[in-house]
């Protein structure tokens, strides 16, 4: 039986649509790559439909609503051509990102406490259409508390700044500000996820977190997958969390002996 208490991995295939758009061709398809996932034991599939179209299309989302297994994860902007399109598409969750047009990436979590009006609109709203909600915010208590007042039942911290630390003391002053933020969410009552930059060589120190539900993970993991097969590439990322969960496990049971 599957430990209900097992960190779930999200597998988000952005990227295999990026090297589809390089060429405009049909190939590789990202829904092909989503259902390889989920063989692989994928929990959920995210997918990151931006305002610019550089690598997601409406047309995966809506093929992917259609053919998933397990569930879809959209995440988007707070704008309001998103907002009638989820309302449209009704996906299991929906991660509200900041986007800007310019960025090469999700740069930092969405500024809940300074939009508090128009996020807390657009979650009764999704909320309304069946969809949970959930807020990428950077690992900042404002952030966590405006989150919780905003009545998203989810969270997604934010992991960029630790998966891009140059020295051993700003990734453990990082890894320790998420620490703190997973605590004080849970606290809170929030449903705790993170993703952004997780690599195999740094996911193992953030899957002890015991507070999270579950990691999103992309660039890394369809990287791995271009040499090894996108199943493989599941599969070791899956063993990395498993293990580093495991060793939690057995230092509890250590304490409690
Ligand atoms: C919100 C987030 O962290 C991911 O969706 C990530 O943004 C992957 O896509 P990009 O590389 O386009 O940012
Ligand atoms: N929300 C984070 C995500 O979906 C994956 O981000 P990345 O692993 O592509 O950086």
């Amino acid at each position: 039986m599957v430990d209900p208490n097992r960190l779930l991995l999200g597998v988000n295939i952005d990227h295999i649509a990026t090297l589809r758009q390089a060429r405009g061709t049909r190939y590789p398809d990202p829904v092909h790559g989503a259902l390889l996932a989920e063989e692989a034991g994928a929990d959920g599939i995210t997918v990151h439909l931006r305002e610019d179209r550089r690598h997601i299309q409406e047309r995966d989302v809506r093929v992917l609503a259609e053919v998933l297994n397990t569930r879809m994860n959209l995440e988007m902007a707070v704008t309001e051509e998103m907002l009638a399109f989820a309302e449209e598409i009704r996906p299991a969750h929906v991660c509200l990102v900041p986007e800007k047009r310019e960025e090469l990436t999700t740069e930092g979590g969405l500024d809940v406490s300074g939009h508090f009006d128009e996020v807390a609109a657009a979650c009764r709203r999704l909320s309304a259409a069946g969809s949970e909600v959930s807020l990428f915010i950077d690992p900042e208590p404002s952030q966590i508390e405006a989150a919780a007042r905003c009545q998203a039942p989810v969270i997604e911290l934010h992991t960029g700044a630790y998966a891009d630390a140059e020295t051993p003391d700003r990734q453990r002053a990082e890894l320790e500000r998420l620490k703190l933020a997973a605590r004080r969410a849970r606290e809170l009552g929030l449903i705790v996820n993170a993703g952004h930059g997780l690599h195999y060589h740094n996911v193992e120190a953030v899957a002890e977190i015991p507070e999270l539900h579950e990691l999103n993970i992309g660039h890394a993991l369809i990287a791995h997958a271009l040499f090894v097969g996108i199943k493989q590439a599941v599969v070791e990322m899956r063993d990395l969390m498993d293990r580093a969960q495991q060793r939690v496990q057995a230092q509890r049971d250590a304490v409690r002996r």
